[in-house]
């Protein structure tokens, strides 16, 4: 996968790209990484990327033409038709499913804002949706296209390892994962399930079962709305409306 992050600040980026699951997937050559200052590509003399909004207000706009001959730009050498992604609070909430999504793609590209927001034509002529990372505003995409690219990269075949699957993790099935012990066995008094030291793997699994389900019960029903209940999860969803 080739992922493009347009910012202004890239070195925000140096840390969290070169640092455990994303240094590596770019060691095994899962994902390349480039991090572009729009900036460099601002066509005026100060190479200024913002200025004042039509009708007056408060704050700066991000211009479109950096941000578009930065896309082009990008776009020209693409294999493959690029996914162009806007950080914006405004956007669609970001989810399990979309960093699925966006798993399948062969290039994506990230547009980082900053200031008081784009210029509208950037979302309704350059690029192909809006992500936003929650219902709060941050001071730029910045941490949200980390977020992003983070998500999505652990996703990509073979980039963790056998025992690191992300197919039991939380979200990815639409309940929350099950809890997990280390040894000791006994920490200050304080035991692990029985079960899970039976060596019983059938007994594990039905535990670990029920367990995401009664965690995925008392944490987030909301969750469940959404979720297809097998029998035995509705034999446990009664269970627990009466004892918990
Ligand atoms: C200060 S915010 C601008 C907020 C804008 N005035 C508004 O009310 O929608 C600056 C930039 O931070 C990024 N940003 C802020 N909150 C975000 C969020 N929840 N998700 C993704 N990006 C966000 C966006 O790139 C945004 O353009």
């Amino acid at each position: 996968m080739r992922i493009d992050i347009l910012t202004l600040f890239p070195n925000m980026f140096s840390g969290v790209l070169g640092e455990s699951i994303l240094k590596k997937a770019q060691e095994k050559e899962k994902v390349s990484f480039q991090v572009i200052n729009f900036r460099d590509y601002a066509d005026n003399k100060h190479q200024n990327v913002d200025d004042y909004p039509y009708g007056g207000g408060a704050g700066m706009v991000l211009k479109p033409q950096p941000i578009f001959d930065a896309v082009e730009d990008l776009t020209k050498n693409s294999t493959a038709k690029p996914r162009v992604i806007l950080l914006c609070p405004q956007g669609s909430k970001y989810t399990q499913k979309k960093a699925e999504e966006l798993a399948k793609e062969e290039h994506l590209i990230f547009i980082c804002g900053h200031y008081e927001g784009y210029d509208e034509r950037i979302r309704e002529h350059l690029v192909t949706e809006e992500i936003s990372i929650g219902d709060f505003v941050l001071t730029g995409g910045e941490l949200g296209a980390m977020v992003i690219v983070d998500s999505v990269v652990r996703l990509l075949p073979g980039v963790l390892g056998n025992e690191d699957s992300p197919i039991l993790d939380s979200h990815s099935s639409g309940l929350l994962e099950h809890p997990h012990y280390t040894r000791p066995a006994n920490f200050r008094g304080l035991e692990v399930p029985e079960v899970l030291l039976s060596g019983n793997h059938q007994l594990i699994e039905q535990w670990r079962e029920k367990e995401s389900f009664r965690r995925t019960y008392l944490r987030r029903p909301d969750l469940l709305e959404k979720y297809k209940l097998t029998e035995q999860q509705q034999k446990w969803l009664k269970e627990f409306e009466t004892n918990e």
